[in-house]
């Protein structure tokens, strides 16, 4: 994944210098990592940053937990853009399900209760007592949390997971469809993360047949979704950017890519943030 960026702003360093990054991520998905003891995670990145004049390799960035949080952020940026600003917030009393409980559902669960108001959390993971685990550490959070009331339940199947959420997201690595339209209430956002076979593997045909879907990058929605058969509405950019309207429609999926833009930034701005601590 490579990224060419010229001409934007790291205001939290400097507001009035302009940067330009040329940057790249190596990322490897090994699922038998988590049997390792100690433990391994599946998802691995690397980031390199090279210099824009001469093209010299500049920086080596541990990119793994680079790649959580801003797989959570661009999730978090999507359901402000696609749900929260569709619905009336006055009454909103909004259910999250997180199916798939590892780093990516993790993050996603901590990002969204300390973003948004989340009433209740639906839990389901494959095997049941990571959910249970991740249940634990998000009941001793619930202080950080918007809603300090977060009710947290762990479930038994992905339908009863489901069945009362209002944005759902799926970050397994399954091969095969988890999440079925009969399983939803109206008025649901999905935040579809996990790359199985391919990138909407986990999501099944009916649901995007009847949901308005977005993605991170026409870019990568060309190379990445050739096998998606439905249309695809736009990016979540062109929404906030108001190029597109806010959806109005009642299923909404943003189908999670990734981006390298998104690594590529980061990474510049952990360089940035390393180079002046250092002086
Ligand atoms: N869209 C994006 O930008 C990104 C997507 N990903 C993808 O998200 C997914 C999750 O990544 P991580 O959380 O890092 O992995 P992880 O291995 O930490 O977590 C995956 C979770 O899903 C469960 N799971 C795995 N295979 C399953 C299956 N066949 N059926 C049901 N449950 C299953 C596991 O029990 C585990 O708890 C992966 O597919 C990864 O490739 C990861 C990073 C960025
Ligand atoms: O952008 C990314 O890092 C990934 N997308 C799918 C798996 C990892």
């Amino acid at each position: 994944m490579l990224a060419v960026l010229n001409n934007y702003k790291l205001s939290s360093i400097d507001e009035h210098k302009t940067f330009h990054t040329i940057g790249q991520k190596l990322v490897t998905y090994f699922q038998d990592n988590v049997n390792l003891q100690p433990p391994v995670p599946t998802t691995l990145a690397t980031i390199c940053l090279f210099d824009n004049v001469t093209g010299k390799l500049r920086s080596i960035i541990e990119g793994t937990e680079i790649t959580s949080w801003r797989t959570a952020a661009s999730s978090l940026v999507a359901t402000k853009y696609l749900y929260f600003n569709r619905i009336d917030k006055t009454t909103a009393d909004s259910v999250l399900a997180i199916i798939g409980c590892g780093v990516q559902g993790r993050i996603h669960a901590i990002g969204m209760c300390s973003t948004f108001n989340i009433s209740t959390i639906n839990l389901w993971n494959r095997t049941n007592s990571k959910a249970e685990s991740l249940a634990v550490e998000l009941e001793n959070m619930k202080a950080t949390f918007q809603n300090k009331n977060l009710k947290i339940y762990v479930h038994n199947s992905v339908g009863e997971c489901v069945a009362e959420s209002d944005i759902i997201v799926t970050a397994t690595g399954n091969r095969t469809p988890l999440l079925f339209g009969h399983m939803l209430k109206t008025n649901v956002h999905i935040n579809a993360v996990g790359y199985g076979q391919t990138h909407h593997s986990e999501v099944d045909g009916g649901v995007y047949e009847n949901g308005k879907i977005y993605v991170d990058s026409w870019t990568g929605a060309e190379a990445e979704l050739k096998t998606l058969n439905y249309p695809i509405e736009g990016e979540v950019g062109e929404v906030i950017n108001g190029v597109k309207e806010t959806p109005t429609q009642a299923l909404t999926i943003f189908q999670s890519l990734g981006m390298a833009v998104e690594d590529a930034v980061v990474g510049q701005l952990i360089v940035e943030l390393y180079e002046k601590n250092k002086k």
